[in-house]
C-alpha cells in the first residue's frame, strides 16, 4: 500500500507525523486513506489527490492550492474539518476529522430507504452545510450520497458534506470532468447552460432534491434502466417517478419538499433558504435534536426549551453567536 510499496511519495512531514494504512474511499481525483496519529493514535481520513489528473486543466493546481487554503478556514459543524495539508511533486494529502459512519451511499444501499425521520434529519443538515457554503460564495456542484459523511453507525447522528473543494476549484473542467462522471445528480442546467458556467447556487438545490429523493425512497430519480430516455435526457426534462411502493409510506410534505427542489427551470425551483423554511422541516423534535448533534456545547450549558428552539440554520443568519465563538 502508499506506506510500504512507495515510502518517497509521501511528505515527509506527514509521514512523522500520521501511520497511513488501507483505502478507505475512492473517487474521481484519488484515492482516501485510513491514518492513525502516532501522537495519538486517533483516526483520521487523508484525502490523496493525485495532480496529475489536473495536469492538462492548467491554473486548476494553482487553483487547488489556494482553494484549499481558503476551505481550511471554512467552519461549520455539518462540514468537514481539514486538520493538516500536504504536497509532493504529483500529490496533495489533506488530513481530514474521520466520519466513523462512512459515506452515507452505503447507509442507504445497505438499508434500501432510510426511516423518513432519520431522512429528515439528515437533510436539514446538509441544507445547513450548504446555506453555509453558498453564504461564502461557494457552491458545491458535486452533492451525492458518497461526499455525505456520517459520524456514527447510529440513525442518529451529525452528517458532514466533504469534497466541497474539488468541483469549485476545477470551474470549467470540473464541468468536463463531471460529465464524464455520473450524471445522476447534476441538475439539467449543467448541460443545458453549461458553456456560460453562469449556473448558479440552485444546482445544489436540485442535487439535494436527488440526494432527498434517494434517502427516501432507496432509488435515483433519474437512472438509465428508465424509461426510453438517457439519464441526462431524463434529467433535463426533469422526468422522474415516484414508484407507489416505496413512496406509500412518505408523507406529502416530504413529497413536496423533493418536488419543489427537482424543478428544472432554476428560477422556478425552490432555494436552500426557502427549503429551510418548508413545512416539512419545522419539526420541533428534529430541530432539537439536529441543533444538540451540531453544537453540543451549547446544549450543555443552555438547554433550550424545546419549544423555544431557534432553528440552528436561523441562529447562523442572525448571527447567534454568544456560546459558540468562545
Ligand atoms: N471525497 C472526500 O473528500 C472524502 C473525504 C473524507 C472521507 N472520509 C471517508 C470515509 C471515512 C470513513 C469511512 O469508514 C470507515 C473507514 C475506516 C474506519 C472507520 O472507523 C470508518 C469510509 C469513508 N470518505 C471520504 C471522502
Amino acid at each position: 500500500d502508499l506506506q510500504s510499496d512507495n515510502q518517497s511519495s509521501l511528505p515527509k512531514g506527514l509521514q512523522e507525523k500520521y501511520l497511513l494504512t488501507r483505502q478507505i474511499g475512492v473517487g474521481v481525483c484519488g484515492e482516501v486513506r485510513l491514518a492513525f496519529e502516532r501522537s495519538t493514535c486517533n483516526k483520521f481520513a487523508v484525502k490523496v489527490i493525485n495532480k496529475k489528473n489536473f495536469q492538462s486543466e492548467g491554473t486548476a493546481t494553482r487553483n487547488a492550492e489556494t482553494e484549499i487554503k481558503i476551505l481550511q478556514r471554512i467552519d461549520h459543524p455539518c462540514l468537514i474539518k481539514t486538520q493538516d495539508f500536504y504536497q509532493t511533486e504529483d500529490s496533495y494529502f489533506i488530513v481530514l476529522e474521520m466520519m466513523e459512519g462512512g459515506e452515507l451511499f452505503n447507509k442507504v444501499k445497505s438499508q434500501q430507504q432510510l426511516k423518513e425521520s432519520v431522512a429528515k434529519l439528515y437533510f436539514y443538515q446538509m441544507l445547513c452545510a450548504v446555506h453555509y457554503l453558498h453564504s461564502n460564495g461557494i457552491i458545491h456542484r458535486d452533492l451525492k450520497p458518497e461526499n455525505i459523511l456520517l459520524s456514527s453507525s447510529e440513525d442518529v447522528c451529525l452528517i458532514k458534506v466533504t469534497d466541497f473543494n474539488q468541483s469549485r476549484i476545477l470551474e470549467e473542467a470540473a464541468l468536463m470532468r463531471t460529465l464524464c462522471g455520473t450524471p445522476s445528480y447534476l441538475a439539467p442546467e449543467v448541460f443545458t447552460h453549461a458553456n456560460t458556467t453562469g449556473y448558479g447556487l440552485a444546482v445544489d438545490a436540485w442535487s439535494l432534491g436527488v440526494l432527498l429523493f434517494v434517502c427516501l425512497s432507496g432509488y435515483a430519480p433519474f437512472h438509465e434502466n428508465f424509461g426510453n430516455y438517457s439519464v441526462s435526457e431524463q434529467i433535463i426534462r426533469g422526468e422522474f417517478t415516484m414508484i407507489p411502493k416505496k413512496w406509500e409510506h412518505i408523507s406529502n410534505q416530504a413529497k413536496d419538499m423533493v418536488r419543489k427542489l427537482l424543478v428544472v427551470d432554476p428560477k422556478e425551483r425552490m432555494s436552500i433558504a426557502e427549503a429551510l423554511q418548508h413545512p416539512w422541516l419545522q419539526d420541533q423534535e428534529m430541530l432539537a435534536t439536529a441543533q444538540r448533534l451540531m453544537y453540543p456545547n451549547d446544549a450543555a450549558c443552555h438547554p433550550a426549551p424545546v419549544a423555544m428552539v431557534t432553528p440552528a440554520h436561523q441562529e447562523a443568519e442572525s448571527g447567534y453567536t454568544t456560546h459558540r465563538k468562545r
